[in-house]
């Protein structure tokens, strides 16, 4: 596909409060993620998130994120939220990350060092839609604000992929001129406490997602949507 008709898809992931799952939604956001894993400091329980789901406009996604936690947990927030994709953080394989028929995303460590190849993620997951790649590992969490070495992305993926850990306002367009991802995913970035998003740097993240779109005269292609 031409440049030129490509639109980075933006997620905000680790909202808490209703106000800015209503702003995200006016800002054209494509989905908010709710975090479920525990020791987060953005870490929701089902009833918070089903309420805050509530406040999500129609046809925006709601991602539930989760890194190890049990099936029952997953069912359960699967039962009371009604996500539209599932977001796996930790060790799970993709026998688990299956178990709950709805699509999911991978979140690959990108904070140790160079991940597998692409070849190799998708022979090990290859019920997974997409791939995130985000700065956890050695010893760092999701929703860390931290960024990896983007020049580390695996190639050969086949699936769209998420660029995420330690976006910004300041580092978007760059971020997304650099890498041409399917999409972003930002947390720290667009807070001022964790788990308290700020309406201003919403505002100029997407902007700055949408200024890096923005490239009429750019014939290059996207390969496979964003897929290395
Ligand atoms: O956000 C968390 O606290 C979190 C904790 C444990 C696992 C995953 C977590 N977040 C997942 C995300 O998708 C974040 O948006 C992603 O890690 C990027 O965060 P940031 O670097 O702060 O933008």
């Amino acid at each position: 596909m031409p440049r030129s008709l490509f639109r980075t898809r933006i997620k905000f992931c680790g909202l808490t409060r209703a106000g800015d799952v209503r702003l995200a939604s006016e800002l054209g956001v494509d989905a908010v993620g709710f975090v479920f894993a525990q020791g987060s400091p953005r870490r929701i329980h089902a009833a918070e998130a089903r309420a805050l789901r509530e406040a999500l406009a129609p046809l925006v996604d709601a991602v539930a994120v989760f890194r190890d936690n049990s099936a029952e947990e997953v069912r359960e927030v699967v039962r009371q939220v009604k996500p539209s994709l599932l977001q796996f953080h930790g060790g799970e394989d993709d026998a688990f990350c299956r178990r709950f028929d709805l699509p999911y995303v991978k979140a690959v460590a990108m904070g140790a060092g160079a991940p597998a190849s692409g070849p190799a993620l998708l022979a090990a997951f290859p019920g997974a839609s997409a791939f995130l790649f985000d700065s956890h590992g050695g010893g760092h969490d999701g929703g860390s604000g931290r960024c990896f070495d983007w020049s580390a992305l695996p190639a050969g993926l086949g699936r769209p992929f998420l660029l995420s850990g330690g976006l910004t306002p300041d580092n978007a367009h760059d971020a997304v001129a650099t890498t041409q991802p399917w999409g972003v995913d930002v947390s720290s970035g667009i807070e001022t406490a964790p788990g308290l998003k700020d309406g201003e740097r919403m505002r100029a993240f997407v902007s700055e997602v949408r200024r890096a779109d923005c490239r009429p005269d750019d014939d290059a292609t996207s390969p496979e949507g964003g897929a290395r």
